[in-house]
């Protein structure tokens, strides 16, 4: 039987609805408009369109957004005062520095700067630790939005054997984090891990967040497991025409789609979950900072 396709763009387009409606409530209710800050250094182009589509969305939604472009050779002194400056602005509820950052600055430093009440992106280490230890934090977007289809699709996972294959701090470890917490039987896999066929077959539900076009053969999944594909990799479509590209997943779509009961396809998978997810974490926020409940069906 045909997998179900599993539209991340739709439902990411119903996330972002309800965000609109928990922001509509605030305004009218409370008198607070939530604000998100995003920061990109440098010009790298990906992060660029990114970044643009963060802040169209953001005002989408009724929210305030602010965005500092600054140069690719800003030093960290300045990010820092930048990043301290926005700590302690009252309107801004979400702060993220979009990545990767350039090799001269210091990732770490500079994402453990951002204040973890404010820190949407979910990559503080006090935000790790408090969803490493099951409690209420910060939860990375990626991650977010791949849980949330899991939930919708499965009703409940727990008890579901899961792999994730990979081991970032961005997604494969909190992901397994949050599956571990909706009480599946978690295994991380990588680039050492033995028998890595083996391994992805006994999943229920395989996500792919490893980095390398289409490195997952449909004979690889269970009959009827649910792939969630987190990659986005471009690749040259010279059948397209001249200098033509496309993207493509970590997982190979036609054969895993073939065996498998549901899958996110790429485009139009997880990746417009991110953005739909870092707009819920900015009301989540706003709420928290604020005292105020916060939006049902839009946190883990
Ligand atoms: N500070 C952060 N940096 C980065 C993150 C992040 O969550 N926080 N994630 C990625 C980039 N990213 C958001 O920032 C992101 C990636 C992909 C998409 C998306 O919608 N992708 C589309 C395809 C887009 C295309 O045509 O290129 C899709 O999959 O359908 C949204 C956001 C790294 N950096």
């Amino acid at each position: 039987m045909a997998a179900t396709v599993i539209d991340g763009k739709a439902f990411a387009a119903t996330v972002r609805g309800k965000v609109g409606e928990h922001v509509a409530r605030l305004k009218a209710d409370h008198g607070i408009t939530p604000g998100l800050a995003v920061v990109l250094v440098g010009e790298d182009p990906a992060s660029q369109v990114y970044v643009r589509s963060k802040g169209k969305m953001t005002v989408e939604v009724g929210m305030k957004s602010v965005e500092h472009r600054l140069d690719a050779d800003t030093s960290e002194v300045d990010l820092l005062a930048l990043i301290d400056q926005l700590n302690n602005d009252p309107e801004i509820h979400g702060i993220l520095c979009q990545l990767p950052l350039p090799k001269h600055l210091d990732e770490d430093l500079v994402i453990n700067s951002i204040s973890p009440a404010k820190d949407v992106d979910g990559f503080h280490i006090s935000n790790v630790g408090l969803l490493g230890t099951g409690q209420k934090s910060m939860v990375p977007c990626t991650p977010l939005g791949c849980l949330m289809m899991l939930r919708d699709h499965h009703g409940s996972i727990s008890g579901m054997d899961a792999v994730v294959v990979g081991r970032s701090n961005i997604v494969g470890k909190p992901m397994a984090q949050l599956l571990l917490n909706d009480s599946c039987t978690v295994t991380i896999a990588h680039s050492r891990t033995k028998d890595l066929p083996d391994v992805v077959r006994r999943a229920d539900i395989v996500v792919a967040a490893v980095g390398r076009p289409e490195m997952i053969p449909g004979d690889w999944i269970k009959e009827g497991a649910t792939v969630i594909d987190v990659g986005i990799n471009r690749l040259d479509a010279p059948e397209k025409g001249e200098g033509k590209t496309k993207l493509v997943g970590d997982v190979h779509y036609e054969s895993c789609a073939a065996r498998a009961g549901a899958i996110t396809p790429v485009p139009g998978g997880v990746g417009p979950m991110t953005i739909a997810c870092l707009l819920a974490n900015t009301v989540t926020a706003c709420c928290r900072a604020n005292g105020l409940d916060e939006p049902e069906g839009l946190t883990a």
